[in-house]
């Protein structure tokens, strides 16, 4: 299959690269982040969720960050909702597009949200309707596809079979998340091959932690399997609350690196993509973990 000639990346820094920081993040810097990546030209922000405070406490001020932001036209601003009260914040916030996130282990679902796998695709219901009432889009995500902190091995088929019940309520896209970074490329191939039988193609993403260092292979396996959609974490922020051990999602910078290479568009620029993770990282008192950025730095 060749490969395409534009990719979408979703930018899921300021949600799931900030969700785990223990340190309080100012509203003013989770603004300045999310503005900064869009004037990168990423045209699809995951800015927050609307979860229980008690859960993900760093999510707590989502509200005020959508508030706080700047909308550029073409852009979307997404949000995490685990359920209907989730959905209602979210939508009393002005959001207009929100993802569901079911999980491929029981373990995991019950850690992440209480309830199991079943049960999760049951609360998702009401969220759908109430969705497609507003008019917001819906977006799925599948954690643990490539294994479990807790479960381990985890079937392509049961992805699959998670994946179709997501898309049949009506998510446009679901994204596949590697959450502990354990797949390699084989099996990240032998995983879309199985989904995709179930949900095409081009209504799936690839969502890769890094923890092992497979991220980049694992992506351009994807590419090769015919997958034009990226979840990705600019300065490679995060980690799984859920996942212990778990490091952040692959970095931003670095995927793109990979694609203009490839000579895949994305419409973003890398320079501003670098000072946006340079900046979050000097809030967060840290290097930034993607190569490209230390490498450039390394240059200046
Ligand atoms: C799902 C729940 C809420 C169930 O949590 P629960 O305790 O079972 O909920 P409940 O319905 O029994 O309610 C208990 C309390 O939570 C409150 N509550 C209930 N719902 C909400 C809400 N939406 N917003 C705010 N508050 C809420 C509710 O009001 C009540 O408050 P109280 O009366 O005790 O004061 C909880 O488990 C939760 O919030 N989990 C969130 C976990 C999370 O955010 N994980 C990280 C995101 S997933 C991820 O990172 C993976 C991904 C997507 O990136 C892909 C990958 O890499 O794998």
């Amino acid at each position: 299959m060749s490969l395409p000639s534009h990719v979408r990346l979703v930018e899921v820094g300021p949600r799931d690269g900030l969700q785990n920081e223990k340190q309080p993040i100012s509203v003013a810097d989770k603004v300045r982040l999310v503005d900064d990546l869009s004037a990168a030209g990423l045209g699809y922000i995951e800015v927050g969720s609307f979860v229980s405070p008690k859960w993900v406490p760093q999510m707590a001020g989502s509200a005020e960050v959508f508030a706080g932001i700047e909308q550029r036209s073409g852009v979307t601003y997404a949000a995490l909702t685990p359920n209907l009260q989730g959905l209602e914040a979210a939508l009393a916030a002005g959001v207009r597009e929100v993802a569901v996130f079911a999980a491929a282990s029981e373990s995991f679902s019950q850690r992440n949200i209480n309830c199991s796998i079943a049960e999760s695709l049951n609360r998702f219901e009401p969220v759908m309707d109430a969705a497609r009432q507003h008019g917001v889009r819906v977006r799925g995500y599948v954690s643990c596809v490539l294994g479990c902190p807790y479960d381990g091995a985890i079937s392509a088929r049961q992805v699959a079979l998670v994946s179709r019940e997501l898309q049949a309520m009506g998510c446009y896209e679901v994204s596949l998340g590697d959450t502990i970074g354990v797949g390699t490329a084989g099996a990240v191939r032998h995983l879309f091959e199985v989904v995709g039988r179930e949900v095409p193609r081009e209504r799936l993403a690839g969502h890769f932690h890094d923890t092992y260092g497979q991220a980049l292979a694992n992506i351009y396996a994807s590419l090769l399997e015919g997958i034009a959609v990226f979840d990705s974490s600019v300065a490679g922020l995060g980690g799984c609350p859920y996942a212990k051990g778990a490091t952040g999602n692959v970095a931003s910078e670095d995927v793109l690196y990979l694609l203009q290479g490839l000579g895949i568009e994305t419409g973003v620029d890398l320079p501003r993509l670098i000072e946006a993770g340079q900046r979050i990282s000097r809030v967060l008192g840290r290097e930034s973990a993607s190569r490209v950025a230390r490498a450039r730095s390394a240059l200046a």
